[in-house]
């Protein structure tokens, strides 16, 4: 408490020592600084207007060596709108003097009581950060946020979660970022995808063998349930799993427990199951694709993880954070993106979601002359409005003619931008001049000279 009055001082200690408050007054502000120091203070009460060193030094100095400090400024009538001024400048609360005891003690508890929420919040977020690091997970779009909320109530949990999203959404990326922030984070986390395990193989690998149980199964081996033991099994694609083995899984997953192929003993896990898919679960359940009581058990906490195009907010973050790691990655100094490459990104629906992102600003951020990436560096069919990816079925279409018509794009690219001279296209793409113009002649490339 600071006294420039000693009456108003000592009156205000002694109604806030009857409050059960620890309330302490010095004479001027070189006296505060001093007790400052050496005592844990909460608040500060203090006059504008006071003999040499004045309430605004106090405020300064504050300001300067202990920021969060709540203030409330006594102050006389006439010196309100200063006080407002310094309201404005920083954190301080103000009570016009003359004014009732109980006012006085009614603004301490508030500024008190507001700087013990701010502190709660602030340990809040500190806990949460230090628990929960999605530092990998970029987006702040709402879609996504709402997303990382989820996930954040899940991490703890041994609930079986089951995302829903496209391909390249980035269901992989934060499952594993629920592991990583789970209690199993030491353990193992095992993931499998069931779409590209042969159907044939899929049991043995998910619930290992017995030797000699089928040609090839020259040893016993584990499967990935009992890889995961003690930690995350990510069944990715589960929708892609054959209904035949559906059952066993479903047993493993409800009891914990299942048998290696040709084998009796029963072996009992601790794991914890996260599955995913970009198939419509119920819908395939209708259809009778895929067992009602494992959709079901699986449903437990679905998520959907939302397709880039809904989270357009995120675009140009992701696309920096991909352009600095590339650029890195070959050396090459890029500073960002023109606005009309960043205009034809956000205005694409990017069906392949961010892995086709991803692969787009890798291309990109090879080809570009300058240092910043202009939408000539993008692929040319985000103009055409020709997606190459079907939004369910990832790609269709031949593989080599992909890349060709890909090579083509790159190349014909290179040369417009270079006036059609050869030598400094071959330079641009890192290839030389000879194997350009094979390139050129195998692609059919007509070269045109100059400014088109
Ligand atoms: N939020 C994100 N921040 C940064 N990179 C991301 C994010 N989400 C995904 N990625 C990147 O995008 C690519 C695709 O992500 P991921 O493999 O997790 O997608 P997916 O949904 O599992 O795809 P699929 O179903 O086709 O396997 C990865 O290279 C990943 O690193």
């Amino acid at each position: 408490m600071m006294r420039c009055e000693v009456r108003l001082g000592e009156v205000t200690v002694a109604a806030l020592q009857a409050r059960g408050l620890d309330a302490h007054a010095v004479d001027n502000v070189a006296a505060a600084l001093s007790f400052l120091n050496m005592n844990p203070v909460r608040l500060v009460l203090t006059d504008l207007r006071m003999p040499g060193l004045g309430g605004r030094d106090l405020l300064a100095s504050l300001q300067a060596a202990r920021p969060e400090m709540p203030v409330v400024i006594m102050t006389a009538y006439a010196s309100v709108r200063d006080a407002v001024a310094l309201i404005r400048e920083g954190d301080f609360d103000y009570i016009a003097k003359p004014s009732e005891i109980e006012d006085v003690v009614a603004t301490i508890g508030r500024a008190l009581k507001l700087r013990e929420t701010e502190e709660d919040n602030r340990r809040l977020r500190q806990e949460l950060r230090e628990k929960f690091d999605f530092g990998r997970l970029l987006g702040t779009s709402e879609p996504f946020q709402r997303v990382l909320k989820h996930i954040t109530d899940v991490c703890d949990s041994p609930a079986t979660v089951l995302f829903h999203g496209e391909g390249g959404t980035g269901k992989q990326m934060i499952d594993r970022a629920i592991h990583d922030n789970s209690r199993r984070r030491d353990e193992p986390f095992i993931d499998v995808n069931c779409a590209t395990i042969p159907e044939n193989l899929m049991e043995s690998e998910l619930f290992g063998h017995v030797r000699g149980t089928f040609t090839g199964a020259i040893a016993t081996r584990e499967g990935r349930f009992a890889l995961a033991h003690g930690g995350t099994l990510f069944l990715d694609e589960i929708g892609d799993m054959p209904l035949a083995l559906q059952a066993k899984v479903l047993r493993a997953i409800q009891e914990q427990s299942f048998e290696l192929v040709g084998g009796t003993r029963t072996v009992t896990v601790d794991v914890r199951f996260i599955a995913a898919t970009h198939r419509d679960l119920r819908q395939e359940a209708a259809k009778g694709n895929f067992r009602e009581d494992l959709y079901y058990r699986l449903n437990v906490f679905p998520i959907t993880v939302p397709a880039l195009r809904e989270r357009e907010a995120d675009i140009e973050a992701l696309s920096a954070h991909f352009l600095a790691r590339y650029a890195a990655s070959i050396g090459k100094r890029l500073t960002g993106f023109s606005r009309a490459a960043l205009t034809a990104m956000s205005a694409y629906p990017w069906p392949g979601n961010i892995r086709e992102l991803q692969n787009c600003i890798e291309r990109a951020v090879i080809v570009a002359q300058a240092t910043t990436v202009d939408f000539g560096d993008l692929p040319p069919y985000l103009f055409e409005g020709r997606p190459k990816l079907a939004p369910e079925q990832g790609f269709v279409g031949n593989l080599d003619e992909e890349l060709e018509r890909i090579e083509r794009d790159i190349v014909t690219q290179a040369l417009r931008d270079c006036g059609g001279i050869q030598a400094r296209a071959a330079e641009g793409l890192g290839i030389t001049e000879r194997s350009l113009w094979h390139r050129v002649k195998k692609l059919g490339i007509r070269i045109t000279r100059g400014a088109e």
